[in-house]
């Protein structure tokens, strides 16, 4: 079983406009509502590729109900720990030339609620996979994935972890089976700067020295590398128009993580991973499964090393 886990879910509410004007009124031309946190997007890409899955996170207010209520209506399942506190709406602003981000903090967790959480860790088998995304809500403390892991490990289950620069570097020796850093990230965990693709090549290959089995590194739309054992892919980009964007790097960790379960093939799982992430920027909401299928099509991968 994979198991996602969003420490910290929302509601997203998506609006589009041509353009805004700030200080002024803005009338949208698109709206909608859906569930999100990196790990609930990851699920529902799971489940629309038909990999079982169950989502857990914290979960509490009348957000939280709508949450797991359209999780619910979508067939995926949930086993989130009920809170006091009321789960975050983060806004999602999109005009012709920009998609702007306006995320809540959330709730603040208790101890008990933590408790409660750490319990569903009991079932986990060898078998399992956990991916862990997003960021963790401030009360929880900078070191609980850190805890969490540990709990994954002592069953021998598997990782998957997509969380912001540093914290990611410091899980690799626990040897998750994959990360997916983007390249803004790497050039911030690592100083640096890239002007080509082949200029990220030792870095990928540096957190594969430090443990990770297996490292995307996304470029929007650039395409994505693949590091894996002594091998290096590129998966070209595929051109279209950009709807939504929000989830299309939990959808490319969802890819391959669905494709991996079966085959334990990485480089199938890459190409499954991008072609899910192509199919995410250039669908308003979660895609059809036929246009995931057309993009899959799509998708070319080229070994590079
Ligand atoms: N402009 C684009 N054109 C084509 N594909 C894209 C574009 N942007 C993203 N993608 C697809 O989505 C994947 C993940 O995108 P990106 O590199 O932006 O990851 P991310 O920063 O983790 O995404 P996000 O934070 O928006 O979920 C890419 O590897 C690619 O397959
Ligand atoms: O605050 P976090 O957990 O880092 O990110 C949360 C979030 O922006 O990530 C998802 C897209 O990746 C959205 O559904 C959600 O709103």
């Amino acid at each position: 079983m994979i198991y996602t886990v969003t420490l910290n879910p929302a509601l997203d509410y998506f609006m589009a406009y041509d353009q805004i004007e700030v200080g002024e009124v803005n009338r949208t031309k698109i709206t909608r509502i859906t569930p999100g946190g990196k790990g609930i997007m990851e699920s529902r890409m799971l489940s629309l590729l038909g990999t079982p899955n169950t989502a857990l996170g914290f979960i509490g207010g009348f957000t939280g109900k709508a949450i797991q209520e359209s999780l619910a209506a979508q067939g995926i399942t949930t086993e989130f720990t009920q809170i006091f506190g009321q789960s975050r709406v983060n806004v999602k602003v999109k005009t012709l030339e920009t998609e702007t981000s306006l995320d809540a903090a959330g709730p603040d967790l208790t101890e008990e609620d933590v408790r409660n959480f750490v319990k569903t860790f009991d079932r986990l088998t060898s078998e399992d996979i956990v991916v862990f995304a997003g960021t963790a809500p401030k009360s929880l403390g900078d070191s609980f994935y850190e805890q969490l892991i540990k709990l994954v490990k002592l069953q021998d289950a598997n990782f998957a972890i997509d969380v912001d620069g540093q914290k990611l570097l410091g899980t690799l020796s626990k040897k998750p089976l994959v990360i997916k850093p983007n390249r803004e990230e790497l050039e911030e965990m690592f100083d640096v700067k890239f002007e080509t693709k082949e200029d990220i090549i030792p870095y990928g290959q540096k957190m594969l020295e430090m443990g990770a089995q297996n490292v995307m590194v996304s470029m929007a739309g650039d395409g994505a590398l693949l590091f894996s054992d002594t091998s290096v892919y590129f998966a070209a980009p595929v051109k279209g128009i950009i709807k939504n964007s929000v989830g299309a790097g939990d959808s490319t960790v969802a890819g391959f993580l669905s494709e991996w379960s079966k085959s334990k093939d990485p480089v199938k799982a890459f190409k499954q991973g991008v072609a899910c992430g192509t199919a995410k920027v250039f669908s308003e909401d979660m895609p059809s499964s036929s246009y995931l299928q057309k993009c899959l099509q799509q998708i070319e991968i080229t070994k590079l090393v």
